[in-house]
This record gives structure tokens, C-alpha cells and sequence, in this order.
């Protein structure tokens, strides 16, 4: 049954890149993208087929009896997920869908290392179209009102998941056109280097490519996210929203978003420094207690900026950080955000990245803004470690122990200051009263002793 929905969907697709074809002829370099796209769909979609195991539903993960309070039976993956969580978790990339693609203008992050952070979703049924489409909110309006829209749409969707009967699908028109309102106008594609697009990385949900902007002449990284392929496609309000209505200095800066076909494009400050990922799995490369603190810092601040908001991101891990060209971090990856308020102070959606999930989020229990912090508390293990904890487990066995035991035992493959132990104990306790905020954590001494005000210790990072 998969099977034929995902070779319809390819039929689907091959059938629209005709159509691009004949209605917009777009530059050589452009098709050649898209053609390469459509083949390694069509690997993925092999690959997923071929892993599926007889005994499960598609898609669908089912869990052993657990013995803590809640249960993992309900959860699931994405197909990305499905496909990979057989392959030994640090295997060479030759077998995946990267090895022949354009050679990107700096290393991306390394996919073996990618693809096994598997991002488990909820299952969730589509959205319901809001009673009054006007209810959408224009690009140019207050950012927290279109921050409440996204929340809106999420608690409209768990409405959804509670009642079988409200459960009715969103067509994928009238999902396009509730997106269309909140997008700029614009097709990008009038001032954007069409030939010049190069891939420089991808995720569980888009494609990231990096090409010029011909009205400003600088350079833009472009994430492009297929509406169709999404399992929770309400989470694509996050892209549009987050990075517009929340500027920071140390997240990355959003210049538009942009409906194109079925893709929503979204254009931003290009990071030529890649991902913290390709540095903590590099082997050559040990972070030092300086350069952890000074990772730590901007993170934190962004964090800090976002919690003050009522904005939890819920994906914090290395690879959510990206480096400029002058050893500045940033923030980035917005996608899994949620909005908590007064009225809706906690979440309950199983959202994030199996190794890097605070406790009490795979428990299901109401969580808030303490999972940022848990998850920071992992980050800070893959910097020392090169992995986070239990990385060599399957997803499933690894947020059971998050779950139900003590907090990770660290590997500590090289001795820490009694600063960076209790900055760690801090981000990872388990009661997530006992967690450190964000800013608690930007007053402590590991930061304050080893944060270097300039990023010098970062830049020897980037140029090894
Ligand atoms: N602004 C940027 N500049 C340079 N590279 C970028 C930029 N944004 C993203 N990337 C690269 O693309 C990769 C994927 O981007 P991103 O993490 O936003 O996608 P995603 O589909 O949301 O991924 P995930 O599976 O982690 O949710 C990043 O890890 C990074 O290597």
C-alpha cells in the first residue's frame, strides 16, 4: 500500500517537474538539481520499502511493553527514520543518496551521522482548516500573533489526534493557500542565481542550497521544503514565522519566505562555517573547555531570547548550529518550535530528536522551555564525546533509558574542569524544576571563567 502511494507521489512529482519544464524552462543548473532530486527520491523510497519489517505497518514503530509510566507504544517515525535505523550508526556515506551530488562549496554535515538521528513525530492526523481562512495572518503583522497562529494550528491539530471525528484531512490546496497568506508574495526565482544553486545541505525535511541573490548581489543559503513530504506540515508555519519575528544577533538571520509550486522556500544568511556536527564527529578535532564555553554562550543567549518569548525549539543539538565565516555561532533550525503562554503553558507533542529529548517530553508529560536546556546538556556531551549518550543504541532503547533511568552516564573521554561537570549536572537534571534556565546558565562559572569575549578559539575550529 506504501509502496503505491510513494510511487504515485514520484509519478506526481516527475509529472510537475514536466510542468516546470514547459511553463518556466528554468536554467540548466536548476533542472539538473531537480533531476537529481527525483533520483534520490526514488533511493529513499527503495530503501524504505526495503527496510520495512513484514510485521509493521508502515511507517508505524511499535514499541515493547515499557515499564515506566507512559508508554512509547503510540510514537512513531519518519520515513527517513524507517529507512536508516538498521545502518550501523557511524557508516561510511557511500551507500547514501550524497555520495554523487554536486560537490558542495564546503563539507556537509556528515549524512551517516545525520541520517541516525532519527526525528520521531507523533503520528498525527492533518490539520483542520480554521473555520474562517481570513484567520491567517498576513507576513507584515505582529510577530506574536503569528506565533499564536502556529500554536493555534498545533492545538487545532492535537484537537484532531483527541477526536476521530473532527479528524478531517486539509487538502493539500487548501494547506497551500493558508500557507500562501503567510509567505511574501514574490517568486524568488525572478532575482535569485537560478544557475548557481549548490547543495550544501540536507535535512529530515528539506533540501539546503546555497545560491546569489542578483538584487543584493550577496550570497543566500536557500531551505526548500516540499509541502507534500511533510509529516506534520503545520510545523512549516514555524519556518516562516520564527526566523522573521524573532532577530537575535546569535540566530540566523531570515530574509523572506516564498511559496514556489509545492515548496516553500525560505531564504536566508548563508553560514559558511557548516554545522557544529562536522566538527564534534571530526576524530582530529577535540573542543576544549574554551571552545565549549564559547559555543555555549551565544546558544545560551538565543535560548534565553527565545524562553523570554514563550518560544521552546525543541531541536537543539549540533547540528541546529551553525558557524559564520568569522567563528561567530548562531542559532538556526526552527522548524519543531512551539509557543507556550499563559493560556497553553505546556506542551505534551513528542517532537525533536530521539538522543537529544529531555525526559519528560518522551515521558509525555507536559513539558515547557526546560527540554532546550536538557538538550543543551547533550550538545555539550557530543562536544566532549563526540556523540551523544547512548548513540550506540537504537533510537527506541536510548529514549527508554532517557526516560527511565538516571541521568547519561558520560563517557568523558578526556577529564573536565569541576566547572564544565557541574555546568553539565546542571543542563541535565532530570526534574526539570531542578534544570537550570537558560539564563541561571549564562551566569555560571563555566561560562564566565572559560567564554572567550572574542571567537578567535573558534576560528582555529573552522580552519583546520
Ligand atoms: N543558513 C545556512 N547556511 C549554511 N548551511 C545551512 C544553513 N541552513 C542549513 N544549512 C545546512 O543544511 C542542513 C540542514 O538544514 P536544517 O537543519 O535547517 O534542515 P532540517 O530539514 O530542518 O533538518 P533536521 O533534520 O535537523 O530537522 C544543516 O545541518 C546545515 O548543514
Amino acid at each position: 500500500m506504501q509502496q503505491r502511494q510513494l510511487q504515485n507521489h514520484q509519478f506526481n512529482q516527475q509529472q510537475q517537474q514536466q510542468q516546470q519544464f514547459v511553463d518556466q524552462r528554468p536554467p540548466p543548473s536548476y533542472q539538473i538539481y531537480q533531476q537529481q532530486r527525483t533520483m534520490d527520491q526514488q533511493q529513499q523510497s527503495r530503501a524504505l520499502s526495503e527496510s520495512q519489517p513484514p510485521s509493521s505497518p508502515p511507517g508505524q514503530w511499535n514499541q515493547p511493553a515499557s515499564s515506566g509510566s507512559a508508554s512509547l507504544a503510540a510514537s512513531s517515525v519518519t520515513a527517513a527514520s524507517v529507512a536508516n535505523r538498521n545502518r550501523p550508526l557511524r557508516q561510511s556515506t557511500a551507500s547514501t543518496s550524497d555520495s554523487n551530488r554536486h560537490q558542495p562549496v564546503r563539507a556537509v554535515s556528515s549524512p551517516a551521522y545525520r541520517l541516525s538521528q532519527q526525528q520521531m513525530q507523533m503520528q498525527q492526523p492533518p490539520m483542520q482548516l480554521p473555520q474562517q481562512p481570513h484567520q491567517f495572518i498576513p507576513q507584515q503583522q505582529q510577530p506574536s500573533l503569528a506565533m499564536d497562529l502556529a500554536a493555534r494550528l498545533e492545538q487545532q491539530l492535537n484537537a484532531a489526534a483527541a477526536s476521530a471525528q473532527a479528524a478531517r484531512s486539509l487538502t493539500h490546496e487548501q494547506f497551500r493557500s493558508a500557507l500562501e497568506r503567510v509567505v511574501l508574495p514574490e517568486d524568488p526565482r525572478l532575482f535569485l542565481d537560478m544557475q548557481g544553486f549548490v547543495k550544501i545541505g540536507e535535512g529530515s525535511t528539506s533540501q539546503v542550497l546555497l545560491t546569489r541573490d542578483r538584487r543584493t548581489s550577496r550570497q543566500v543559503a536557500v531551505k526548500m521544503m516540499d509541502l507534500r513530504k511533510q509529516q506534520r506540515r503545520e510545523l512549516l508555519f514555524n519556518e516562516v514565522v520564527i526566523m522573521r519575528d524573532y532577530p537575535h544577533p546569535c540566530i540566523v538571520e531570515m530574509y523572506g519566505s516564498y511559496l514556489v509550486d509545492d515548496e516553500l522556500w525560505v531564504l536566508m544568511e548563508y553560514m559558511p562555517g557548516g554545522a557544529l556536527t562536522d566538527i564534534v564527529t571530526n576524530k582530529n578535532i577535540r573542543l576544549d573547555d574554551c571552545q565549549i564555553a564559547t559555543i555555549c554562550q551565544p546558544v545560551l543567549q538565543a535560548l534565553s531570547f527565545l524562553h523570554s518569548n514563550g518560544v521552546i525549539h525543541r531541536d537543539i543539538k549540533s547540528d541546529s548550529i551553525l558557524f559564520c565565516r568569522t567563528g561567530h555561532v548562531k542559532l538556526s533550525d526552527f522548524g519543531f518550535c512551539a509557543q507556550v503562554s499563559p493560556e497553553l503553558p505546556r506542551r505534551k507533542s513528542l517532537v525533536g530528536t530521539p538522543y537529544w529529548m529531555a525526559p519528560e517530553l518522551i515521558a509525555r508529560s507536559p513539558y515547557g522551555t526546560e527540554v532546550d536546556v536538557w538538550s543543551l546538556g547533550v550538545m555539550i556531551v557530543e562536544m566532549i564525546d563526540g556523540e551523544p549518550p547512548y548513540f550506540n543504541e537504537a533510537p527506541v532503547q536510548a529514549m527508554r533509558r532517557i526516560r527511565d533511568q538516571q541521568a547519561p552516564r558520560l563517557q568523558f573521554s578526556r577529564p573536565v574542569p569541576p566547572e564544565l561537570a557541574d555546568f553539565l549536572g546542571r543542563t541535565m537534571a532530570r526534574d526539570p524544576k531542578q534544570r537550570a534556565t537558560a539564563d541561571e546558565l549564562l551566569r555560571h562559572p563555566f561560562i564566565a571563567r572559560f567564554a572567550s569575549p572574542d571567537v578567535g578559539c573558534l576560528l582555529q575550529l573552522l580552519s583546520r
